[in-house]
C-alpha cells in the first residue's frame, strides 16, 4: 500500500526553542493502524499536528496523500484537511453549539442536508454513550464526554486518516475500550489511523505497529 503520510528526516523548533523533532522519519501506509508512544514532552502531539497540518516543519519532507505538503496551495491544502479526522486532547469542541451539532458539523460544512445525516449521528453519538446529551452544551459535558463528541465529530464524516491524540485519556476503561472499537472499525472500513497514548493497555489491546519518539526521533516498538 502507498503512504498516506510520509515524513523524511522533518525537525521541528517552536520559534527560537529548541529542536522538538530533529530528524524524524514516519511512514503511515494507507489502511494502517499505528500507535504513537513516548515519555512526556517527546513530542507526539508536535508531531501530530505536523500531520494533521497545523505545523509547518523547520526542516525535513512531508509526504500527505501523496503531495508535497511545502507544495500545496491553500485549496489543495484545505481539501486534504477535509479528509482529515482529528481528536486533540482539548477538544476544541465549539461551545454555542450542542453535542448533536458539534457532531454533525463536518457533514454541514461538506454541504449535507440534516435529514441525510440525522439517523447517522443519532446513531453513533447512542453508540460513544451520548444518546442522552445530544442537546447538552459542551460547557455542561464532563471530561469524558467532552471526549467521546471530540471523538463522534472526528470519525462521523469517515476521515481517510483518523489522528487521536491521547483519545482515552479521560474516560474509564470500559468505555476507552469501546473507543479502541470505534477507531478500529475505522480502519476497518479503510481509515489509516495514527494514535498517540501513553496508556500501555490501551495498546496491548490491539495488535496494531507501535511506533515511539525518543530524542527528536521516531523508532518502532514500544521500548528499546
Ligand atoms: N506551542 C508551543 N510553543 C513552544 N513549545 C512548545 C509548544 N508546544 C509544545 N512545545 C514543547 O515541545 C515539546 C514537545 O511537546 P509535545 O506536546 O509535542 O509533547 P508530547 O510528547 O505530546 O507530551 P505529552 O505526552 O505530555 O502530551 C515540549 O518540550 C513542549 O514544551
Amino acid at each position: 500500500m502507498p503512504d498516506l503520510v510520509n515524513f523524511e528526516r522533518v525537525a521541528l523548533r517552536y520559534g527560537r526553542g529548541p529542536e522538538v523533532l530533529t530528524d524524524a522519519t514516519l511512514d503511515l501506509p494507507q489502511g494502517s493502524f499505528t500507535f504513537l508512544t513516548g515519555p512526556s514532552g517527546a513530542g507526539k502531539s508536535t508531531l501530530l499536528k505536523l500531520c494533521y497540518l497545523s505545523l509547518i516543519p523547520s526542516r525535513g519532507l512531508i509526504r500527505m496523500f501523496g503531495r508535497d505538503s511545502a507544495l500545496l496551495t491553500n485549496p489543495e491544502r484545505q481539501a486534504i484537511k477535509r479528509r482529515i479526522g482529528v481528536v486533540l486532547q482539548d477538544f476544541h469542541l465549539i461551545e454555542h453549539l450542542s453535542v448533536y451539532e458539534n457532531v454533525a458539523l463536518p457533514l454541514r460544512v461538506s454541504g449535507q442536508s440534516r435529514s441525510t445525516y440525522n439517523a447517522d449521528v443519532v446513531e453513533l453519538l447512542q453508540w460513544v454513550g451520548l444518546g442522552h446529551r445530544m442537546q447538552a452544551l459542551p460547557p455542561t459535558l464532563s471530561g469524558g464526554e467532552k471526549q467521546r463528541c471530540a471523538i463522534a465529530r472526528a470519525v462521523i464524516a469517515k476521515p481517510d486518516l483518523l489522528i487521536a491524540d491521547e483519545p482515552t485519556g479521560n474516560v474509564d476503561p470500559v468505555i476507552g475500550r469501546r473507543l479502541l472499537r470505534l477507531f478500529s472499525e475505522m480502519n476497518r472500513m479503510g481509515a489509516t489511523v495514527l494514535i498517540a497514548t501513553h496508556d500501555t493497555h490501551l495498546i496491548d489491546e490491539l495488535d496494531a505497529r507501535v511506533l515511539r519518539i525518543e530524542e527528536g526521533r521516531v523508532f518502532k516498538g514500544k521500548s528499546q
